[in-house]
């Protein structure tokens, strides 16, 4: 088993990184460039293991991808130009690639079978297959389709005007995308607004939505036109570095081309909120999406109460947040982040429970956790239990902690972040 060895840092943070590819928008990238007719060209694609399961299931659809180094090139077959894979579609970690191709495959008439790693086993299927059956596609698998192996062979489709228990972009993609597929109109409301990723990039690819505060849809039949997408840095990557500079004392860093699009930017309002000295620079747009350059500077920190609305737009980076609340004056309350449970593992017992071991006062709650500030990290061992994103928490807890800390299974980092630890170092280079 991979680990890494973090040793508490005697300097502080300095210089500039360039933040790799949103991971959301890479797999979308390359999932409706397959659906679109003609070639597309995406530039700061993330080559991180989730996006390549995209890329492979996509080729075992008949999908030529073409990879070079610094963009990829997609020869779309137009929504009906799929073909039967030969063998099972394995998406790895990736629960956005499993959720969303739900909806693709789901408009195919042939069969196809969909499995993933012992996470993705355990991660529920039953937000995604419930209404792609109540759109007439037939779908198994383990307890009604709710688990891992999912068969399912489409076609057929008609539109639902579907009201989703849950804020999650993956389940409203996954719908708009097979309605592409259905006849009449599909229409998502969510309780929150996730992540909109899919419908800024669908009209890229001239697909017409109608986009309200909580719902979209879109008519059946559109078709997709190949284009050139440009992918901003990842926020949940860049969520990462930002905490570090703003606990590692004297640091002062610039992270390039971070996408902030506000349906993902709740960790730039949360920084802001604690006192961070953060500084949105050079705003601009990368297509449909709002890019900019974001500096951190080291100061004083305070606690708050993330919760609501909020959850949404930052929920991938609560590990990120636990750490940084941990060295903030006072008490950080975390609530309404159920959805923590069924991530890539159930994140608020992995976050506690890590944490707890390297000494920070955190106690899980039913919906969230409680951190108390100004905690004294003081060194051990942890582990990711494969979850990329705790890995990253815990690497980070190394750089302010008073022994070393030791974090198991940091390979499965390079699912979203391939370069963090040579990012990270690339900073501690750059010194006073
Ligand atoms: O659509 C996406 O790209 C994602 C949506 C979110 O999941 P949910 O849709 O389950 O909320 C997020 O946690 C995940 O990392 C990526
Ligand atoms: C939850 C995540 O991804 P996915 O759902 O795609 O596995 C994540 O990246 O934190």
């Amino acid at each position: 088993m991979s680990q890494q060895l973090v040793e508490p840092l005697k300097q502080s943070l300095q210089g500039t990184i360039e933040i790799p590819g949103d991971k959301s928008i890479s797999h979308r990238a390359v999932l409706f460039a397959s659906l679109a007719e003609g070639k597309t060209t995406i530039y700061g694609f993330l080559r991180g293991d989730d996006c390549l399961s995209t890329i492979a299931c996509m080729k075992s659809l008949g999908i030529k991808i073409e990879e070079n180094e610094d963009y990829i090139v997609v020869h779309g077959k137009g929504l009906q130009g799929f073909q039967e894979p030969q063998s099972i579609l394995d998406v790895g970690n990736s629960g956005t690639t499993i959720r969303l191709l739900s909806g693709v495959l789901a408009g195919q008439e042939f069969s196809s079978v969909l499995i993933g790693d012992d996470s993705i086993a355990k991660r529920p299927m039953a937000r995604v297959t419930g209404p792609l059956k109540m759109m007439n596609a037939t779908i198994d698998g383990r307890s009604l389709a709710s688990y891992t192996p999912l068969h399912i062979r489409g076609g057929s489709l008609k539109g639902i005007d579907y009201h989703s228990p849950v804020a999650s972009a993956q389940v409203k993609s996954a719908i708009l995308l097979a309605g592409l597929y259905a006849s009449g109109t599909t229409k998502v409301t969510e309780p929150s607004k996730s992540r909109d990723h899919s419908e800024r990039m669908l009209e890229s690819f001239g697909v017409h939505l109608e986009v309200t505060e909580k719902s979209v849809s879109l008519v059946g039949g559109q078709k997709l036109q190949g284009t050139t997408v440009q992918v901003p840095g990842d926020i949940s990557s860049a969520a990462f570095m930002l905490v570090a500079g703003a606990v590692v004392p004297g640091s002062d860093i610039t992270l390039k081309n971070v996408g902030i699009n506000p349906t993902r930017s709740g960790m730039i309002d949360v920084l802001l909120e604690m006192g961070a000295n953060l500084e949105i620079l050079n705003k601009r747009r990368f297509g449909s999406e709002p890019v900019a350059d974001l500096r951190i500077q080291y100061s004083a920190l305070k606690g708050t109460t993330i919760s609501g609305d909020l959850i949404p737009r930052l929920i991938d980076e609560i590990p990120a947040i636990a750490v940084l609340a941990s060295q903030a004056a006072g008490k950080t309350v975390i609530k309404d982040a159920e959805e923590l449970k069924v991530k890539e593992t159930n994140r608020i017992d992995t976050v506690v429970n890590q944490l707890k071991i390297l000494g920070v006062g955190i106690e899980a709650t039913d919906d969230g956790m409680i951190i108390h500030g100004n905690s004294v990290i003081s060194g051990g061992t942890v582990e990711s239990f494969h979850d990329h994103r705790i890995g990253m928490a815990m690497a980070l807890c190394g750089l302010i902690s008073k022994g070393n800390v030791t974090v198991k299974d940091t390979d499965a980092i390079a699912v979203s972040y391939p370069t963090f630890f040579e990012d990270l170092r690339g900073l501690m280079k750059e010194v006073n």
